[in-house]
């Protein structure tokens, strides 16, 4: 017997978001601000010319974090480090407080630097140094007195969890204590934003959690922007505010990320949140789910994402009695993005191409959005 057809009997209560909490509320004033950005790399020896990204117009406001997603080779390292000046834009502008970064010169880029702090994937941390002295090395840098550093160092040590572990040498500590330290040493310099360079991809979920938790503390408690980049949805999904999804060095779609979660537009950014669904699906549907439809593979599973205004439609038995196909339930849940719930919820039919695109045109006729995660 099929399961329940109405989105209201299929999912629990799903309460319309509330004004505050769906529209993120946007700053009016950018602190990062990427103005029709391209960076090519020149031709060498055998190596033809790279666009690496054509463009990008991105606004970063001040006081939210944006993540930028994308899949390798996409473009995203590169404009990560045209923001702290490690490359210079072939064309267009990156302001970071109205600064124009690639107009500076070394000395004054250098100083520029102090206001944008940088975490990493591997976390750089010099191993001879303590956890202490990694963390007090910019300061050491800029030429603070001593007596000063300790008292910028300690508090950060403390906000980072890792006041026990001052004396540590990075051999000393796990993963997730070496991104605290990494974090720390960011945040040394008192800057206005912080770029993050898939600073939890070398770590495990859990601690990945955490170390998100920490960036969301400081965002909020420091009032710090945060740029960072990922290949990974979850992430985003996690703590940013805002997102843009990169691809082939373009910046194919971007808006808050609760409003992207629900209406996905662009086929990259909707692969990335199938792939994203397709890793909580039961273990018995998971395991059996191929790209292809193959033969003997007679059934398509789709990702249905509705919010708060639709949760009492009966919007499947709607397409079912519609077109006079099958839809099962296989799971359906409530998510959540910065505190707004929307519900996900995923269905199998028969797996035929006209049966899919007629499901899935009849679905967005709705107002909702469907994506094919695969057959079964
Ligand atoms: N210094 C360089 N010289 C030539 N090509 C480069 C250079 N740096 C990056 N590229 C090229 O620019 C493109 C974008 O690279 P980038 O490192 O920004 O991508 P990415 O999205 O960060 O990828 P990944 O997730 O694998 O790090 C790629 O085609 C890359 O090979």
């Amino acid at each position: 017997m099929n399961a329940p057809l109405t989105l209201a009997a299929a999912v629990p209560t799903l309460p319309e978001p509330s004004v505050s909490a769906a529209a993120i509320p946007v700053p009016a004033r950018s602190i990062i601000r990427f103005e029709r950005v391209a960076k090519t790399f020149p031709a060498r020896r055998s190596h033809a010319a790279v666009h690496a990204l054509s463009d990008i117009t991105l606004d970063v406001p001040e006081g939210a974090i944006l993540g930028v997603i994308g899949r390798s080779g996409a473009g995203k390292s590169t404009l990560i480090r045209l923001v702290n000046g490690l490359e210079k834009p072939s064309g267009g502008r990156v302001l970071v407080d109205d600064v124009d970064i690639g107009a500076l010169d070394e000395a004054a880029l250098r100083k520029e630097r102090r206001s944008i702090g940088m975490i990493f994937q591997h976390f750089n941390l010099l191993a001879r140094r303590t956890a202490f002295d990694n963390v007090a090395l910019p300061l050491e840098i800029a030429g603070v007195p001593r007596a000063e550093i300790k008292a910028r160092v300690e508090p950060l040590l403390d906000l980072v969890g890792l006041s026990d572990k001052r004396d540590r040498y990075p051999a000393e500590l796990s993963g997730g204590q070496k991104q605290r330290v990494g974090i720390a040493r960011a945040l040394a310099t008192k800057p206005r934003v912080l770029l993050s360079d898939e600073a939890t991809s070398a770590l495990d979920p859990e601690t990945t959690e955490q170390i998100l938790a920490l960036l969301r503390r400081v965002n909020a408690e420091l009032n710090l922007t945060v740029l960072l980049i990922t290949h990974e949805m979850a992430v985003i999904k996690a703590v940013a505010d805002k997102v843009a999804v990169i691809d082939g060095g373009r910046i194919v779609e971007d808006g808050a990320t609760y409003e992207v979660f629900a209406r996905p537009r662009h086929p990259t950014t909707r692969s990335f949140l199938a792939a994203l669904t397709a890793k909580s699906l039961p273990r018995r549907v998971a395991e059996r789910l191929s790209g292809e439809p193959r033969e003997g593979r007679d059934q398509a599973v789709l990702r249905i994402v509705f919010t708060g205004q639709h949760a009492q439609d009966p919007v499947l038995s709607r397409v079912s009695r519609l077109l006079s196909v099958d839809v099962n339930i296989i799971q359906a849940q409530v998510d959540e993005i910065a505190g707004t719930p929307f519900g996900v919820i995923v269905v199998s039919v028969p797996g035929d191409a006209p049966t899919v695109s007629a499901v899935i045109n009849a679905v967005e006729r709705l107002n909702l959005t469907a994506e094919v995660l695969g057959y079964v």
